[in-house]
């Protein structure tokens, strides 16, 4: 057994498909109480607004972030989302348009959607969007290290691309869509934290089904489990598929259930998602939004 396998046998936490439905219908029960208007501004606050557009360009990316900077002075009274999430080849157009400070530069990387290429291209891609201004870099696990147990090389790779990274935020993407299980997306999740990631998260939004309830459920369980055994906090990131201000309270009732408060902050939740920023700034101001 290497090190890895013997990681992976020695959690506890419970990966059993039927447990985690009944734990997640749970929460989803209690979670309307979580419904206020503190917290939708908080979920606000932790979008990455995202564009990852096949026709996306030098001019709409800088319009897109001139918006996040209109924000900022038409919505003083917010706080303004926590990045802006783009192709790794745009990091430098949102690092020279961008005047809002706290807001990150967030580029996806490394053969996203895929993870399908050589691991020094991805390190390429890495290190050229950080030469260019991310400081936040969204990198998809090698799946298919993954389905031959191939965990030494999955892992070596992250590790690589969080050595390349150096003091941007690595954030893992599982694509829990395509693992499917409760057990698949634990081992994901432990080995994405054994391997440096400072976030896990779910999905690329390019496959169907994206995020899921469950899937945050195993992988806040594990981020628990991660942090009791190194007192090392890792980041929770929900993205894919999430639209309604509904299904972001969700998300924040099952980290809040799993994780407690210490974990409802931008350095530790975020929600990736092109489609939800308008809907909570709908519900913010009590009027239709179309603001993104
Ligand atoms: O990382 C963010 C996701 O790609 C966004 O997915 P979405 O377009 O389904 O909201």
């Amino acid at each position: 057994m290497d090190r890895y396998e013997k990681t992976l046998s020695d959690s506890k936490v419970v990966a059993d498909d039927a447990s985690v439905a009944a734990e997640v219908s749970k929460i989803v029960e209690k979670s309307a109480t979580y419904a206020t208007p503190d917290v939708y501004k908080f979920l606000f606050s932790s979008i990455d607004l995202t564009t990852l557009s096949t026709e996306d360009s030098q001019e709409s990316v800088a319009a897109f972030t001139r918006r996040v900077n209109d924000f900022d002075n038409d919505y003083p009274q917010y706080d303004s989302v926590a990045a802006i999430c783009v192709y790794s080849n745009f990091a430098e157009v949102v690092s020279s348009n961008l005047d809002v400070t706290g807001v990150d530069v967030a580029v996806v990387a490394g053969g996203f959607p895929s993870s399908q290429t050589f691991t020094a291209v991805k390190v390429a891609d890495v290190a050229l969007a950080v030469a260019g201004g991310a400081n936040e870099v969204d990198v998809v696990m090698n799946l298919g290290y993954l389905r031959d147990k191939n965990y030494e090389e999955l892992c070596d790779e992250l590790i690589e691309l969080k050595h390349t990274a150096k003091d941007a935020k690595l954030k893992v993407i599982l694509e829990t869509g395509a693992l499917k299980t409760a057990k698949a997306i634990k081992e994901a999740s432990i080995l994405a934290m054994w391997s440096d990631a400072d976030f896990i998260k779910t999905s690329t939004g390019k496959i169907y089904p994206g995020a899921s309830l469950e899937a945050a459920y195993v992988m806040c369980e594990c981020i628990k489990e991660y942090y009791e055994q190194t007192g090392r906090k890792v980041g929770f990131k929900a993205a894919g598929g999430i639209r309604t201000t509904e299904e972001a309270v969700h998300y924040y009732a099952i980290v809040k259930e799993v994780l407690g408060d210490e974990w409802l902050n931008r350095d530790l939740f975020r929600i990736g998602a092109s489609s939800l920023a308008n809907n909570l700034l709908s519900v913010m101001t009590g009027e239709e939004q179309k603001y993104f």
